[in-house]
């Protein structure tokens, strides 16, 4: 479904990605995972068109992204981005509607399929009570979950999601997630997360890929990825790994003092 073969990326005096493969199939949810600054965004910004990589390609259902209309591509791929939706003053079903856009013709009106799909995608997450509820008054869980909708009327085939869970309590992240995860499956829809909760990556994703310094360091199901040596390698902190007692996934226990060795220590800053 998505294909990536080989990217490259560089900004002036610095490489970003350094050969980045991967492939996300029908049904089946990536999770990429990385330090800061270890390239997961611009990764993102590759494979969903936003920019172009200096080497290598994107190709969505079989077909180099760059050949693409944006409308076409709009049609099969919907894009979450870190920063979430604005805070626009729409109200929740207009927002959703505008997942319908690449569907639509030369004018953007709603059609009655588009209706019905909305109708169907307001009800399935919940956000019924609030449909008339404008956008720019919701928490930021609450948009978040608009957000989701919006790609869901989209009916896309492909989706991308850039960190989602930063700004969710683990109640709304796990409920997020659950979503996405059950409705990947059932309609057969590729899904790429960025993630930098290890413990939830493990939890939800079928394979991670892991960055590190804008290469592919490690490829896998999450047992063989989420390694102490591999953790302690790209993270440079010291992992304590252990087993989910009910799903079996690996899980990572952090410890104090762990952290990164080449921050500097903090000193008295106003002696008396
Ligand atoms: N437009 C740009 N111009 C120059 N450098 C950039 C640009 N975008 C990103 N970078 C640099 O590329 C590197 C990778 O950035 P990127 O945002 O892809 O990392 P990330 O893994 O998503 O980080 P984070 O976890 O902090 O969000 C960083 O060093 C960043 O400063």
């Amino acid at each position: 479904m998505l294909v990536a073969d080989g990217l490259h990326k560089s900004y002036p005096n610095r490489r970003v990605l350094r050969g980045v493969s991967l492939s996300v199939s029908p049904g089946e949810m990536l999770g990429v995972v990385g330090p800061n600054g270890s390239g997961k965004t611009t990764l993102v910004r590759l494979l969903t068109g936003e920019e172009s990589p200096d080497a290598g390609e994107v190709r969505l259902d079989g077909r180099p992204l760059s050949d693409w209309s944006q409308r076409e591509r709009a049609r099969r791929l919907a894009v979450l981005p870190q920063e979430g939706l604005p805070s626009v003053p729409f109200s929740v079903r207009e927002v959703v509607e505008m997942g319908r856009h690449p569907h639509q013709g030369f004018w953007p009106w709603a059609g009655v399929r588009d209706r019905q799909v909305v109708e169907r995608v307001l009800q399935q997450t919940g956000l019924q009570a609030d449909r008339d509820r404008q956008v720019n008054q919701l928490s930021g869980g609450e948009r978040q979950r608009v957000a989701i909708a919006k790609a869901m009327a989209q009916g896309p085939r492909v989706l991308i999601l850039d960190e989602p869970t930063t700004f969710l309590d683990i109640a709304h992240q796990l409920g997020m997630l659950d979503w996405i995860r059950s409705w990947g499956q059932k309609e057969g829809v590729a899904v790429l997360i960025v993630l930098h909760d290890l413990n939830l990556a493990a939890l939800y994703c079928d394979r991670i890929l892991m960055l590190k310094e804008g290469t592919c360091f490690a490829q896998g199901t999450p047992s063989d990825t989420l390694t102490p040596d591999r953790i302690r390698e790209v993270y440079g902190v010291e992992p304590v790994l252990t087993q989910h007692p009910v799903t079996h996934a690996p899980q990572v226990l952090l410890q104090p003092g762990g952290g990164d060795a080449n921050l500097p220590k903090p000193a008295v800053l106003f002696p008396s």
